[in-house]
């Protein structure tokens, strides 16, 4: 016991110890940030900033966000065909703080603040980065900065590639052993096949079983600005599901999408352990 302790026992004084904060890592593909148009949508920004700031007694986010070649295709034609990796890289590399600067700009407005963080797979497979990003990330948020996360581009590709930020995202999670993982897409969690073949998609609401999970999943359809498609969202989770921590896959189309799968409002997919 120290010495504040025995003080505050002999004089009888209960201190309130401050409720722990779930954590919530945030996953943000390109078509969420985009709604589906070929432009960031700074609306879906404020509105996931409006969310935060509602839930920031309660819960503490770490972002990961997609966006960064989709912010710079608004504004920029590069000579060659924005199909090409390197082309992709460069795309990111001028889209990246375009990206952060909306973010800021309308987050600042709900008195929220941003740090970026960039990640390369590699990170994860080396004990000395994979520390320095544990303390980057508990220092920010310990001092209410929002840390936004995307891969570095210019030295990785997987994310560009594969879409392989969802792959990012839950290595993020089961690094920082958060207490809930999001991602958010442009579908409401993931449909039964056969209803979306009947054009009357059924959300799988809780499942468990990831392999049966993944026979649900159309591996060709993408969607506009999307690299990686449901499959890698589902073998994302298969890594989250592994450090024993649940996923929700959410439509972040939808205003309010994160108030409204915590308050089980909307039909969403629940991946548990
Ligand atoms: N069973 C399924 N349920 C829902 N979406 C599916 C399913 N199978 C394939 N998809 C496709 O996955 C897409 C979402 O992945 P993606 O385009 O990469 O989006 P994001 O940019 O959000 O990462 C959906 O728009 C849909 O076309
Ligand atoms: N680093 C890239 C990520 C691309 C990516 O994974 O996109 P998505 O499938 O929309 O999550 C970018 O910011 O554009």
């Amino acid at each position: 016991m120290d010495k504040l302790d025995k003080i505050l026992e002999q004089n009888n004084i209960q201190m309130e110890t401050p409720k722990k904060k779930k954590r919530i890592l945030l996953k943000l593909g390109s078509n969420t940030l985009t709604k589906e148009t070929d432009h960031i949508s700074r609306g879906k920004i404020e509105d996931i900033g409006r969310q935060i700031a509602a839930l920031k007694d309660d819960y503490e986010f770490v972002i990961i966000s997609s966006g960064a070649v989709a912010v710079a295709k608004q504004f920029v034609n590069l000579e060659r065909s924005g199909e090409n990796i390197d082309v992709k890289q460069a795309l990111a590399s001028i889209g990246q703080p375009h990206l952060m600067r909306i973010f800021q700009e309308s987050f600042r407005e709900l008195g929220l603040l941003i740090g970026q963080c960039l990640l390369s797979p590699n990170d994860f497979s080396n004990e000395d980065s994979r520390q320095n990003i544990i303390n980057t990330v508990n220092v920010l948020v310990k001092n209410d900065y929002i840390p936004i996360i995307n891969e570095n581009d210019t030295s990785s590709t997987d994310a560009i590639k594969f879409g392989d930020n969802d792959n990012l995202a839950a290595q993020t999670a089961a690094l920082l052993d958060v207490d809930l993982f999001i991602i958010a897409t442009n579908t409401h969690g993931v449909y039964k096949k056969g209803t979306i073949e009947a054009k009357t998609p059924e959300t799988i609401r809780k499942v468990s079983d990831l392999a049966e999970l993944k026979k649900e999943v159309m591996s060709e359809t993408k969607s506009t600005h999307g690299t990686g498609g449901m499959e890698s969202k589902v073998s994302a989770a298969e890594i989250t599901q592994k450090a024993k921590i649940e996923t929700w896959i959410v439509n972040g189309l939808d205003d309010n999408f994160i108030l409204n799968a915590i308050n089980d409002k909307v039909h969403f997919t629940r991946i548990h352990h």
